[in-house]
């Protein structure tokens, strides 16, 4: 008989054949409450699961019984209680590699955007604002030759410093768990210490996971090492950053701007204050979106799954203690 699997994420039609190939599916098209009530129906006859923003805690998964696998359509494992699906031997897959260059695009696309303004003076023509030749209460600043301040130095920090390095010259500063050789070697970054780097990068990205030791890490503290030129870009996660002292920081000019890819709470608030500044630029968490990614992610996704039904170990094992074979 073949396994159930519940999706939560919408296939391609060739991406969907070949699971259906495999395995009974059911589809949740939209995570709304008819949606979720329709998902708590399916878990309880559920052998996997592939999808994407959705936290999956013990109050769901305790509904999923016969569940082995979850197949995750993100490189970000945070919505899911890891301890929880090692402790219940449920593997959990994710979609590392394939995105990684498409995310730095969009964390480059938001240093170009903040630096030199772009949203606010497209604004500004849109609105019939450009009168005449524009002066300096317009200019932005230079992106290339300054200093890039990569904070998380894995994949997508990697591809963030070659972009810095090789297409506009710009020196780079890093901070990971530990230095890394070759990084320093390809791109002539150097390592150090969080403080510094926040204290001397003209561009603060972050770019690492959210997890218990990253929460809250930018805080208002961090706020107030950085320069008045400084532009912080996040394309990692929300709460990563306390965003309140963010909103005070750039309020009291402490920075110069912000690029945020991610929020505290997503989808943002239409109110949130961020909206009021010209010096922010805020994208819908789309790192990853392009139709090319997005197709390799979930394709990695669906190889992932079949792979664990299989009883084949999944490429991507993010919780190696739940593969018992
Ligand atoms: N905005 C988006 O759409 C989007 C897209 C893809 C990924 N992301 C986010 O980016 C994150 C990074 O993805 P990746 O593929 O580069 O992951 P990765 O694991 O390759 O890199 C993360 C890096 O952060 C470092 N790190 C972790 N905790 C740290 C800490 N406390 N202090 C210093 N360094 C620390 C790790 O050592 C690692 O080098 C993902 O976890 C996800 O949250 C966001
Ligand atoms: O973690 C990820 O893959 C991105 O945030 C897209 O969801």
């Amino acid at each position: 008989m073949k396994k159930h699997v519940v999706l939560y994420k919408k296939l391609s039609a060739q991406l969907m054949d070949r699971l259906q190939a495999q395995a009974q599916v059911t589809l949740i098209e939209r995570l709304d409450a008819p949606g979720l009530a329709q998902l708590r129906d399916a878990l309880p006859s559920a052998h996997a699961l592939l999808g994407a923003s959705l936290k999956l805690d013990a109050s769901l998964l305790d509904l999923a019984p016969n569940l082995e696998a979850i197949a995750s359509v993100s490189v970000g494992v945070d919505n899911y209680d890891i301890d929880y699906l090692t402790e219940r031997r449920i593997l959990l897959t994710n979609t590392p590699d394939v995105l990684t260059e498409t995310t730095a695009d969009t964390g480059f696309a938001l240093i170009l955007a903040t630096a030199r303004r772009v949203v606010e003076l497209a604004n500004l023509v849109r609105a019939g604002g450009w009168q005449q030749s524009i002066g300096p209460r317009h200019f932005g600043s230079d992106v290339h030759g300054k200093t890039l301040g990569i904070v998380g130095m894995g994949r997508i920090g990697e591809a963030l410093a070659q972009r810095g390095h090789f297409g506009f010259g710009m020196p780079v500063l890093y901070h990971s768990h530990s230095p890394k050789p070759a990084v320093e070697q390809r791109f002539g970054a150097r390592y150090c210490d969080l403080d510094t780097l926040l204290q001397q990068a003209d561009f603060i990205c972050l770019t690492l996971p959210l997890t218990a030791e990253t929460k809250g890490l930018i805080d208002a503290r961090a706020f107030a090492q950085m320069r008045p030129e400084s532009i912080f870009i996040n394309i990692s996660r929300g709460k990563v950053v306390d965003e309140t002292a963010m909103i005070d920081a750039l309020r009291h000019g402490q920075i110069r701007g912000a690029g945020l890819d991610v929020f505290e709470r997503e989808p943002l608030d239409p109110d949130s204050p961020l909206l009021q500044m010209d010096n922010v630029v805020a994208t819908p968490h789309m790192g990853s979106a392009t139709h090319e990614t997005r197709e390799a992610m979930a394709r990695c996704a669906v190889e992932n799954l079949l792979a664990a039904l299989a009883g084949e170990r999944p490429a991507n094992l993010v919780n190696p203690g739940a593969w018992t074979l």
